[in-house]
């Protein structure tokens, strides 16, 4: 049996792993988990898994749980309630699946504290993936990834040598408007902006989709977590969402790993890593009645978060923090009706422009940028 915490229990991979565990109770028993606002959801979580440590965002909704659940089950609140949840006594593997660069601490903790980390929130290895990596080595922890083309890639390696791999390939499937040009994206609605067409995932993932930023940080995602630089990290544009990832060899080999576009595939594959369970009932995957996979050159200019991605990856240092915590707030600025689609990209480059990088930052300084970072969009705004 292996004991599980679970930060972002509430959102689309929380959830998603929450169904992983309740398909393989022989296997792993949720022992802690956090969540943000859905206390409806928590309460559902409680009922359901009976889990030893519970955290939420808000002190009120600390309290209120403490006074409706047993004792049996301690609650935590905040920041300090994310890193309890992240390195519980009990647990041997932390799944990340919270969103936002708020996982980078209680990521840290939980990996001093030598848990496996199964890691969906991107966020958090782009803004210090140096930080994450380093911490990894030196305690010598497991990093598993969550994320489709991450575990794509980390699959396509079993058994590989480094010194063979001549560059990763991202698939990307071009988001929710990948069939308009750039004058065609002004004035598009937050409604048009979610409607993803090959996967169902959360608010803020779903329009980085769209502004192919998502693919962005997962190039900066990838060169940590394969150590891999940047001139060998490439997208292709790829409708279906079909292939989920490749890699090609030294060779002229390339191996990709194929799926019906379903996190519980990955979330699973982490978790009963280097082994598989199966999977009842997942959809599989017939390419004879598919028939034709579709792939096309990624056009920078048109997708220019991408770019500026790949830009911030390169210069390096405190960069890649500040496009993560514009975008965030971008992002939620545009969800909330404050932007309209095409200011997400000039606010991120506006944020990008005016900062001086740090090189080698350490934790308080990734901590500073990110806030400094985030009022910098915030007085924008106003
Ligand atoms: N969804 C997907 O298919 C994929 C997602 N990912 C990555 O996984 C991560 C999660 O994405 P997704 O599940 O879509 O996101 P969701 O928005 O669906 O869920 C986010 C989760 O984090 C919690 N949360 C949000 N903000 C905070 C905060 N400040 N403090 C504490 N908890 C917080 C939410 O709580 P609550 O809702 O209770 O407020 C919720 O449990 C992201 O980094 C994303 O890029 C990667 C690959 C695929
Ligand atoms: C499911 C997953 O991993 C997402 O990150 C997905 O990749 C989003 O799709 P696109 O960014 O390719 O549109
Ligand atoms: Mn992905």
């Amino acid at each position: 049996m292996k004991y599980i915490s679970l930060l972002g229990a509430t959102g689309s991979i929380g959830t998603q792993t929450l169904d992983v565990i309740r398909r393989n109770p022989e296997e792993y028993r949720l022992a802690a988990f956090s969540a943000g606002k859905n206390m409806e959801l928590t309460r559902k979580i409680i009922d359901e898994f009976k889990p030893e440590l519970v955290s939420v965002s808000d002190k009120d909704d600390c309290f209120a749980l403490k006074s409706e659940f047993s004792s049996s089950t301690s609650f935590y609140h905040g920041e300090e309630g994310l890193v309890e949840t992240a390195v519980y006594h009990k647990s041997d593997i932390l799944v990340n699946a919270v969103l936002g660069s708020v996982g980078l601490f209680p990521t840290l903790q939980a990996i001093k504290e030598k848990k496996i980390i199964a890691i969906a929130n991107k966020e958090t290895l782009v803004t210090a993936g140096h930080l994450v990596m380093e911490a990894a080595k030196e305690n010598g922890v497991l990093l598993l990834p969550v994320d489709s083309e991450h575990s794509a890639i980390f699959q396509a390696l079993q058994g590989e040598k480094e010194k063979n791999i001549e560059k990763l390939i991202l698939t990307a499937s071009g988001g929710s408007f990948r069939d308009r040009t750039r004058d065609e994206l002004q004035g598009v609605t937050v409604k048009d902006a979610l409607n993803h067409p090959n996967w169902s995932m959360g608010a803020k993932i779903t329009i980085d989709s769209a502004t192919m930023m998502n693919k962005g940080l997962e190039v900066i995602e990838a060169h940590w977590l394969f150590q891999m630089p940047y001139d060998r990290i490439d997208v292709l544009l790829h409708r279906e969402s079909i292939i989920h990832s490749m890699v090609e060899f030294h060779d002229s080999s390339i191996i990709a790993q194929l799926g019906t576009p379903d996190m519980r595939v990955p979330i699973q594959y982490a978790l009963t890593y280097p082994d598989r369970l199966p999977f009842p009932g997942a959809s599989r995957l017939n390419l004879a009645e598919i028939g034709k996979l579709h792939f096309e050159k990624m056009d920078m200019d048109r997708f220019y978060c991408l770019k500026l991605a790949y830009q911030a990856g390169i210069v390096g240092g405190t960069t890649p923090t500040v496009l993560n915590a514009a975008n965030e707030e971008a992002v939620e600025a545009f969800l909330k009706g404050k932007i309209s689609f095409l200011e997400i990209e000039e606010y991120i480059e506006r944020a990008l422009n005016r900062h001086q990088k740090i090189d080698q930052p350490d934790l308080e300084t990734i901590r500073e940028v990110d806030k400094e970072t985030r009022s910098y969009i915030h007085e924008l705004l106003s």
